[in-house]
């Protein structure tokens, strides 16, 4: 969504600026954590109005460190303000925040990959969360060790309808190392499409909104980074389960160079390899010779349809591609009529 450049009425009162912050508590961003803190306020507040309107949302930061990002969410005239941060020498400069800014401000010690997002949302809201689900923004600056494993995560929940994530009601705002941006928001045919831009794209609307030089944190990281926002589709473009997807996305770049049937062909046993992934791309209509990168996402809707049949037709290759996704029962809605026979 589009930057509204609007300010809400809402500004924090006059604060120690974040280096002071960072000096009182003497927070030293830890190596091994990956910490490089945002300390330029004109950045935050950009990042910040890439999430577009936030007044009367709810919003969620992940790691706000020493609360760069979470001044401009707060400036920016955000409603309510859940902040989930890991480590606990943060805690007590985002408390100073939250006295600024009286009931906007709810702090979180915990660990994002772990949170379940219900909770820590006001009961006012939770009780209206299935009739009525708020508008939710997720922004955060995270390390990219855990940006990358947390948007898989997300967009799994996304396809499940799982947690907060609506279609169409939820935004985020994350950022990415700059080469891992690019990847999630390539179109078809560039030399960064990857499996992440398949599976994103389904799903979401992925804009990779600007990148940040390294030089602008602290400490200066090896790499750029990427601010990406995602707006979940009202409608996926594959309706077909997850862990479904995600295998055949996974298989069909196996082999980036090569004709995308290579890698598609090993979802089979080796046996039966060869016709049935002739039946797929017939069935599918999709040529077997075009290279991972030229797939677009209507052909991997095609695939995935034509795979969820041959998986319901023969319980066998289920069995040989999902046999832990069942047993995590993950796969409930497929292959469910050859298991009660
Ligand atoms: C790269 S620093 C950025 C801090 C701040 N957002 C900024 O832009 O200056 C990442 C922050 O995420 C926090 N963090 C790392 N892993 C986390 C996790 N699993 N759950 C919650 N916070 C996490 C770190 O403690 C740190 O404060």
């Amino acid at each position: 969504m589009a930057a509204s450049g609007k300010i809400a009425s809402f500004r924090l009162p006059p604060l120690p600026t974040i280096g002071e912050i960072i000096k009182l508590y003497n927070l030293r961003a830890e190596k091994q954590l990956s910490q490089n803190f945002l300390l330029d306020l004109r950045l935050t507040d950009k990042i910040v109005r890439q999430a577009g309107k936030l007044q009367n949302s709810y919003i969620c930061e992940v790691g706000p460190g020493p609360g760069g990002i979470t001044r401009s969410i707060l400036n920016a005239g955000a409603a309510e303000l859940l902040v989930v941060e890991k480590d606990t020498r943060f805690i007590p400069g985002l408390q100073l925040l939250a006295e600024a800014a009286p009931g906007k401000l709810r702090i979180i010690h915990g660990d994002i990959l772990i949170f379940k997002m219900e909770r820590g949302f006001p009961r006012h809201i939770a009780k209206t969360w299935d009739d009525d689900p708020p508008d939710l923004h997720i922004i955060g600056n995270l390390p990219f060790s855990v940006s990358t494993p947390l948007i898989v995560k997300w967009l799994e929940n996304i396809a499940n309808k799982d947690g907060p994530f609506v279609f169409g009601r939820t935004q985020l705002t994350l950022t990415f190392q700059k080469e891992v941006a690019e990847r999630l928001t390539a179109s078809t045919g560039s030399r960064q499409r990857s499996r992440l831009s398949v599976m994103a794209q389904y799903l979401c609307t992925v804009k990779n909104c600007f990148t940040i030089p390294g030089r602008a944190f602290v400490p200066k990281p090896e790499v750029d980074v990427g601010v990406v926002h995602f707006t979940p589709l009202v409608k996926p473009q594959i309706i077909q389960p997850f862990p479904l997807v995600e295998k055949l996305v996974k298989n069909a770049f196996q082999f980036r160079r090569k004709y995308c049937r290579s890698g598609i062909e090993l979802l089979f046993p080796e046996a039966q390899r060869v016709k049935l992934a002739e039946r797929l791309f017939l069935t599918a209509d999709v040529d077997p010779s075009l290279r991972p990168k030229e797939l677009t996402i209507g052909h991997f809707r095609s695939l995935a349809d034509a795979y969820r049949q041959l998986c319901n037709e023969n319980l066998n290759l289920f069995n040989y591609n999902f046999r832990d996704e069942l047993r995590q029962k993950k796969l409930r809605c497929i292959g469910t009529r050859k298991q009660e026979e």
